[in-house]
């Protein structure tokens, strides 16, 4: 289970504050228990967990499976809920530099840089080191097959896709969408494109356990089984003992009711960087209506105490700050001894990098809280694919139960709509 230490928080909170909003935590929690809050209609990504498919967890790996056996690069063109959540997760548990022989993936559609595409169209083009050609599958992922950004990169590479494989290039397409509408259903039906759905009653920041964020994992070489399960063990968890989610719910409420506008949200994981993005649209879309929400900010420490340590030791006291942690060491990359010890370095021979980067962390915490941040930890125990899989649930729940403390629908996101109006009026779209 995921583990919360609110501690660092509370000096900053009054009794009162917080039995005030833990009321309200609470009632919040009901609300998506019962599904009597608003936007009710969207909470299948926790049905998804009380009934799990296995036919499609089975469906996915075989083909992820046939996938990795055949392919030397994945595309995976997707923005937004269509591709953080698969980033975050492959980026947790992958590995930092690419393994030779291994499937590469690469990531597209999420931006609109001509010379991005470009050059990854070269890239693809490129013949292997024994002269052949590379052997390229795309996923493309939208759910509701129109945003510009993938419209516009798919239509990039599946032409690249036609003529460099021919008929052959509907074996190689993927194609996740919603069950019906959209310009991607219509591709589908006239090709005959491989296709896994969206299910209608869960939104793309919520849908990284679906086939969204699900076959890009397994192809990857992630046993999608165990993330999958892993989250399941903590929504079951979570319903007979939400205390947990409850208190780090309460306590951030009670912080933005208190006039914090700014949740820093960081890790001494580098590996869990792009998790914090992935949790940066699931709050930010989720809680940004109505003039309320926290801003929420990703960071990857120690790299960015070099950068913006500043600004959170010192700088506008508008900030709570949410670490995520994982107890147990990635790695025993230890600290040599060095016979003349000219960088002065040897007092921490011997140690692992873990142990030090933990100093780091508790030296932060203090400092932080010091100077005037209220502070939550999440700890996972292990960074493996069961323990990530928690840690999905268990931000999906708390950012439920967080919004609905706002008095806000958490599964829509109306204001996306306006930049889009007035960019599509700028490009003559009728
Ligand atoms: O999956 P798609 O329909 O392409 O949407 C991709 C993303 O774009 C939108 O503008 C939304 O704000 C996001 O919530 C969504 O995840």
């Amino acid at each position: 289970m995921v583990d919360v230490d609110v501690s660092g928080a509370l000096p900053f909170l009054s009794e009162v504050e917080q039995d005030k909003a833990r009321q309200q935590a609470l009632k919040a929690f009901e609300q998506v228990k019962h599904g009597s809050g608003e936007g009710a209609e969207w909470l299948g990504w926790r049905t998804l967990l009380e009934s799990p498919n296995d036919a499609i967890l089975e469906q996915i790996s075989s083909l992820a499976q046939a996938i990795r056996e055949d392919a030397d690069v994945f595309i995976l063109c997707g923005i937004g809920g269509s591709y953080l959540g698969a980033k975050a997760v492959i980026e947790a548990l992958g590995s930092f530099f690419p393994i030779k022989q291994d499937l590469e993936i690469i990531y597209a559609g999420h931006h609109m840089s001509g010379r991005y595409m470009d050059q990854l169209l070269q890239y693809i083009s490129q013949k292997k080191e024994d002269g052949s050609p590379k052997s390229v599958y795309l996923n493309v992922v939208s759910k509701s097959g129109t945003t510009l950004e993938t419209a516009l990169s798919f239509r990039s590479l599946r032409k690249w896709m036609i003529d460099t494989y021919g008929e052959e290039s509907a074996n190689r397409i993927i194609c996740t969408t919603s069950k019906e509408g959209g310009a991607l259903n219509e591709l589908i039906d006239e090709f005959g494109y491989r296709k896994f759905v969206i299910p209608d009653d869960i939104g793309g920041r919520f849908s990284v356990l679906t086939p969204v964020g699900l076959l890009p994992i397994a192809v990857a070489g992630i046993d999608i089984q165990t993330l999958f399960y892993g989250a399941v063990n903590e929504y079951q968890a979570l319903e007979e003992t939400p205390d947990h989610v409850i208190q780090y719910a309460t306590t951030r409420y009670a912080l933005h009711q208190k006039g914090k506008a700014i949740d820093v949200i960081g890790s001494f994981k580098p590996e869990l960087h792009s998790f914090g993005n992935w949790v940066q649209q699931l709050l930010g879309e989720s809680e940004g209506k109505d003039g309320k929400g926290m801003f929420p900010a990703t960071t990857s420490y120690s790299t960015d105490l070099h950068s913006l340590g500043q600004m959170i030791q010192n700088g506008n006291r508008n900030m709570m700050e949410t670490f995520i942690n994982v107890n147990e060491a990635t790695s025993g990359f230890k600290v040599e001894s060095s016979e003349k010890n000219v960088d002065n370095l040897n007092y921490l021979s011997g140690k692992t990098f873990h142990e030090i980067n933990v100093k780091a962390y508790l030296g932060t915490k203090e400092a932080h809280i010091d100077g005037g941040v209220p502070v939550v930890t999440l700890s996972i125990e292990k960074l493996n694919a069961q323990h990530v899989g928690s840690l999905i649930y268990f931000f999906e729940l708390f950012t439920a139960i967080y919004v609905y403390c706002l008095e806000v629908n958490p599964f829509n996101q109306p204001g996306v709509e306006a930049y889009k109006k007035a960019m599509y009026q700028l490009l003559g779209k009728e």
